[in-house]
């Protein structure tokens, strides 16, 4: 099958790739988790080199599982959690430190000295962030002033910083390459998202030279070939993007207005502002959606660091269920006389409070609570989470109108926790027939870019609708969960 796609999906708990036909379907699947690092609290690391390694095997195995010649192939596309930071030896190609991770909030302090210093409003107005410890800058400074002699040699231009699809570029095209795309670029506190170049300014006052970042390109562009001897011979890089931005791709919002919501560990909802970038005055982010052809689209995002993860505390930590599934016929056991409230700020609380010190907190126990309402708790506090981040986004945004979201993730399989987003939205949710939505987007980058898959028009034609779920609830019901939701978020925050 002509005109197939390898699309690499590194996240954050496993590297996965697909191989996708011409007819956007995908054909296999290699995935390998790898281990996470925790050396202190808040703290979390990735070794760099299983970041690698995993994403070689997992294409190698995609690759074989396809049955089709590696000819076929037109070209790669990758996606990667953002933010995460990697510094590297430009001759030896050998990490410095671990990556640090998205979630990792060592830098707390940092953030907290610059908002002190008065810095914020300057960095969000040229970022469009948030001044948090979630962003790649303030990562990439720490290693060079707590790897012994990494700042010297980072000034020497010794040193090469780069999220997680540039490390892997790095490493596929055989050292050849550093370069990112616009997207990921856009969520390291360094970048201009208003005259898309990285900004001096910003650079100097985070402390991370110019010298060690990389080149930036449109999503859709020549990222370089692979090495021959990885896959049996060269492929193009043709497509990147960070995940968030590819599942907004793969879910074909294109136009102004449309927005995704993908449900993995957490959540994280855009929504599409087209060429102007609109600045939140709710505490969402204004990021990059996609850059085509030199030209900028721009999205509001909210970003929730619990969904998927509260599921596997239910499993992991209190041990009341086996698998994730089991949440459904427990949630439609619970009572609704059982008004219990999850508020899961597990690692602080993300947008639009922005809380870091947070912890989470359950409201409204009684003696008849048990593990069902624990379940319908916490599936329910992802739709609390969403309905709060798409009331941000309409009082940002007021060319919005009606909602319809679009939805992902492995825990939009959950059809008692779609139902319930509806019903505490009051609006539609749609989920697709290709769940594969983030590594579909680079798919389509890729392939159009190679010239094998269609433009915007018809890959949009071709999205398909798998489940609309519609509100059923009372107007008056909404209003009495969204009040007690309210009351547990402002009692749970610490700011
Ligand atoms: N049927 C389900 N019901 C509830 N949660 C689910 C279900 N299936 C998967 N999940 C949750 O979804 C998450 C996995 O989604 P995935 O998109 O693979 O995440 P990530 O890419 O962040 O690793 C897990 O946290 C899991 O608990
Ligand atoms: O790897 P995921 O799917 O958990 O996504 C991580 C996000 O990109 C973090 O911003």
């Amino acid at each position: 099958m002509a005109g197939a796609i390898l699309a690499i999906d590194q996240g954050t708990t496993s590297s996965r790739a697909i191989v996708f036909g011409s007819d956007f379907q995908p054909i296999s699947v290699g995935q390998k988790e790898f281990p996470q690092h925790f050396p202190r609290s808040g703290w979390v690391e990735h070794d760099p080199e299983d970041l690698w390694s995993t994403t070689a095997a997992v294409c190698r195995e995609a690759l074989e599982r396809a049955h089709i010649p590696v000819a076929d192939i037109a070209a790669i596309g990758i996606t990667n959690q953002r933010e995460t930071a990697v510094v590297w030896d430009k001759k030896t190609g050998k990490p410095v430190y671990n990556a640090i991770v998205w979630q990792d909030r060592r830098t707390a302090d940092v953030c907290a000295k610059l908002r002190a210093a008065g810095k914020e409003k300057l960095i969000t107005s040229k970022t469009g962030l948030i001044l948090d410890p979630y962003f790649s800058g303030t990562k990439v400074a720490w290693i060079l002033d707590n790897v012994e002699g990494a700042r010297a040699r980072a000034e020497r231009g010794e040193l090469a910083f780069g999220t997680v699809d540039s490390w892997l570029i790095w490493h596929l095209t055989g050292g050849g390459k550093h370069v990112t795309d616009a997207t990921n670029a856009s969520r390291t506190l360094l970048y201009n998202i208003h005259d898309n170049c990285w900004d001096e300014e910003l650079c100097d006052l985070i402390g991370v030279p110019m010298s060690m970042l990389p080149e930036v390109k449109d999503c859709a562009d020549d990222f370089g070939m692979s090495r021959a001897d990885l896959f049996g011979r060269p492929l193009p890089i043709l497509g990147v993007a960070g995940d968030q931005q590819a599942a907004t791709l793969g879910q074909a919002c294109f136009e102004p207005g449309m927005v995704k919501s993908t449900y993995g560990t957490g959540c994280f909802a855009l929504i599409n502002t087209g060429k102007e970038p609109v600045s939140s005055q709710n505490r969402l982010l204004t990021t990059i959606a996609y850059r085509l052809n030199g030209e900028t689209t721009y999205a509001l995002e909210g970003s929730i660091f619990a969904a998927g993860t509260t599921v596997q505390w239910l499993r992991d930590g209190l041990g009341i269920i086996n698998s994730a599934s089991d949440t459904q016929a427990m949630a439609e056991r619970s009572s609704r006389e059982q008004q219990i409230y999850l508020v899961p700020a597990f690692v602080g609380l993300g947008a639009p409070h922005w809380d870091a010190d947070a912890r989470a907190a359950i409201y409204g126990l009684t003696r008849a609570t048990g593990p069902d309402d624990f379940a319908r708790a916490a599936l329910e506090s992802v739709g609390y989470q969403t309905r709060d981040l798409i009331d941000a986004m309409q009082a940002d945004w007021s060319a919005q109108g009606q909602t319809v979201l679009r939805v992902d993730g492995g825990m939009s399989a959950s059809n008692w926790t779609m139902q319930f987003l509806a019903d505490i939205l009051g609006a539609p949710v749609d989920r697709p027939k290709v769940s594969e939505t983030t590594a579909l987007g680079a798919a389509w980058l890729a392939g159009s870019r190679a010239g094998a898959w269609p433009g915007q028009t018809e890959f949009s034609a071709k999205w398909l609708l798998d489940r609309r779920f519609s509100p059923e609830m009372e107007q008056g019901e909404r209003d009495k969960l969204l009040a007690g939701w309210r009351d547990a978020v402002r009692r749970t925050r610490s700011n």
